[in-house]
């Protein structure tokens, strides 16, 4: 089954068009990354799926169902954004429990939720002592545990994820990568991420679409990535850039 269909994507701020003629499909299961300079649109894009950016034409379907523009409660239980800053994405004054808890009593999910806390920590790798703390006694590595927890509570099968690791400390970085890994197994989840990081997507994804001035340049295997084998010109240029060392 498609999980998300997209074509004809033009989204806007305002008066201003910033993606154009967006197309690409991805299959339930695979992991998707967008890639692309700065302002090139791939939140954006993200953003038009979760329902954060409103104004939009074309046409976006999630497993089939046509998205609508604005926030869906059905919607929201099949697909969760995990957004770049741990650090912002949590409400200060709330514990990692409340946060868990949060979406099951919104979309009344009944049963024992505090059963369901522990064993999303669990599975996050997370140690239960954290359950009642909040987000600043939490390093930042921690934190995106707990967002990516509070993402998987309502057990969708699709996570938007905007530069999932971006923000937090390069030894870091690889721990979450791993656990995002593990998870899209052992829970069969769909992913579209967002990210600047090139081995990145070598490491978490199957394909990629290249994304340049609001448009999709190309759209290629991971193995092209891992060969150098993108055809498109930017492709390369981004390739080569990733390469140097200078880069980040
Ligand atoms: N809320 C907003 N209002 C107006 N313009 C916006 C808004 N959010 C983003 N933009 C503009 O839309 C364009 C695309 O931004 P977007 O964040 O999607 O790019 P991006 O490729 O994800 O960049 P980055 O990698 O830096 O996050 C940019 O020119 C940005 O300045």
């Amino acid at each position: 089954m498609t999980a998300i269909d997209i074509q004809k994507l033009d989204v806007s701020y305002g008066d201003t068009k910033v993606t154009r003629d967006i197309g690409f499909a991805v299959a339930e299961g695979e992991s998707f990354a967008l890639v692309g300079e700065s302002g090139s649109g791939k939140t954006t894009v993200l953003k038009a799926i979760a329902g954060l950016a409103r104004t939009w034409t074309g046409s976006i379907s999630v497993f089939g169902k046509p998205r609508s523009h604005g926030i869906d409660r059905d919607f929201a239980r099949q697909c969760q954004m995990v957004f770049q800053d741990p650090y912002g994405s949590l409400h200060p004054r709330k514990t990692v429990d409340a946060v868990l808890s949060e979406p099951l009593a919104i979309h009344g999910v009944g049963g024992d939720h505090g059963k369901r806390v522990e064993a999303m920590l669990d599975a996050v790798g997370l140690d239960r002592k954290f359950r009642f703390r909040f987000p600043h006694q939490l390093s930042g590595g921690q934190r995106q545990r707990v967002a990516i927890a509070r993402a998987l509570m309502l057990e969708p099968k699709l996570l938007l994820l905007d530069e999932p690791t971006s923000a937090l400390d390069v030894s870091v970085q690889a721990e979450i990568l791993n656990l995002l890994k593990r998870l899209r197994k052992e829970q069969g989840l769909t992913y579209l991420m967002v990210t600047h990081n090139l081995p990145v997507v070598s490491f978490l994804c199957d394909r990629l679409a290249v994304m340049r001035h609001g448009r999709v340049v190309e759209i290629a295997d991971v193995d092209q990535l891992k060969r150098g084998a993108l055809t498109n010109p930017y492709s390369r240029e981004l390739i080569e850039l990733s390469a140097t060392p200078s880069q980040t």
